[in-house]
């Protein structure tokens, strides 16, 4: 069922300097990341999404993701978050001091073999140490979801596929789960049923959704997200992204983008958008190319930067 209302205020959650960045193939600096994390605090988001503690010969660019948490300035009200995969990225992640761990399991078999190197059984048998330990140390714990439209290794993924891993998700305790859309294929009318149906394991105040925008559909399935009760939406300033293990995947949604919209529509989310695009010039200056926003860059040109 739709509801006819759209949510007052939604949270966002700032993702760029880890799924943005960790694609780049020149590499960028702590000193860069720091700055830009701390840009992002100051714009007032109360969830960033900072550092990945995987292996970094699987993604080099996230090898500094201590160095940057060590670097950082935090904002008194934001939490930290960074990717882990297994017990040793647990250490790293806790010795550096995030306020959440991300655990990130696919709904495709395919890529959760070309991503984590095992299977989705084996992955949340994985995880199930991470998020005991998580537990344990009082730290959020966040379950990320790739894949749950789309796959780019066996194509279709069911909404039942998603719904069983939400399930196994929320049974290891996860906080917060998010429904990704890694390789940017959703349309409106399939993110409305496959959130629906992942409702039905798990709160949907607490489900969020990750659009990657390859398609140019991001926008329009966070409207449709946003019709069916979503209030949790991922982004990535400037448009920055796209994942190492998933061909072709271009950036998320950019953050500009989501904020114009959500303003536009009276949905509240305690950001500075002004304060964004500035982050967004910053760390596309940084790499050496234009902003991927739409939003961002008309803003920046209206103010004649
Ligand atoms: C999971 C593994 C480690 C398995 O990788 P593996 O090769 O099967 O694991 P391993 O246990 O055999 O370890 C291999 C080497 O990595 C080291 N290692 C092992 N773990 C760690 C760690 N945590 N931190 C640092 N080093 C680590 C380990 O010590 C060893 O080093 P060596 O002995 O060869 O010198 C690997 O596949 C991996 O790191 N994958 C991560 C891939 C990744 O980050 N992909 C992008 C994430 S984005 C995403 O998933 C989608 C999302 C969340 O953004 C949502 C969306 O956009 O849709």
């Amino acid at each position: 069922m739709i509801s006819s209302s759209l949510p007052k205020a939604v949270k966002i959650i700032e993702v760029g300097p880890r799924d943005g960045l960790q694609n780049e193939q020149q590499t960028i600096s702590a000193d860069v990341k720091i700055e830009l994390v701390n840009r992002l605090s100051q714009a007032g988001f109360v969830n960033i999404e900072a550092a990945s503690f995987v292996s970094p010969k699987w993604v080099p660019q996230m090898a500094t993701s201590a160095e940057v948490m060590a670097g950082i300035t935090r904002r008194p009200g934001t939490l930290y978050s960074a990717l882990v995969p297994n017990m040793k990225g647990f250490e790293a992640a806790l010795a550096a001091g995030v306020d959440e761990v991300v655990i990130f399991a696919a709904a495709s078999e395919a890529f959760s073999q070309k991503n984590i190197n095992c299977s989705i059984a084996e992955s949340v048998e994985r995880f199930r140490d991470v998020a005991r330990a998580a537990k344990e140390n009082k730290l959020r714990l966040r379950g990320a979801l790739s894949c749950a439209f789309g796959c780019p290794y066996q194509g279709e993924v069911s909404a039942d596929s998603v719904a069983s891993v939400v399930q196994q998700l929320r049974d290891l305790g996860c906080d917060e789960i998010d429904i990704a859309d890694t390789i940017g294929v959703a349309t409106p009318r399939h993110v409305q049923a496959v959130m629906q149906r992942a409702a039905q394991e798990f709160p949907i105040e607490k489900l969020s959704g990750h659009f990657h925008d390859t398609y140019g559909q991001a926008l329009a399935n966070i409207y449709a997200s946003l019709e069916v009760g979503i209030t949790i939406y991922h982004a990535s300033v400037a448009g920055l992204g796209g994942c190492p293990y998933a061909k072709g995947a271009t950036g998320n949604v950019a953050t500009e983008d989501v904020l114009y919209m959500l303003r536009g529509l009276g949905i509240a989310t305690g950001i500075d958008l002004d304060k964004v695009v500035d982050a967004g010039q910053f760390i596309s200056a940084q790499l050496g190319r234009k902003a991927v926003s739409r939003a961002g860059n008309a803003l920046a040109a209206k103010r004649g930067n």
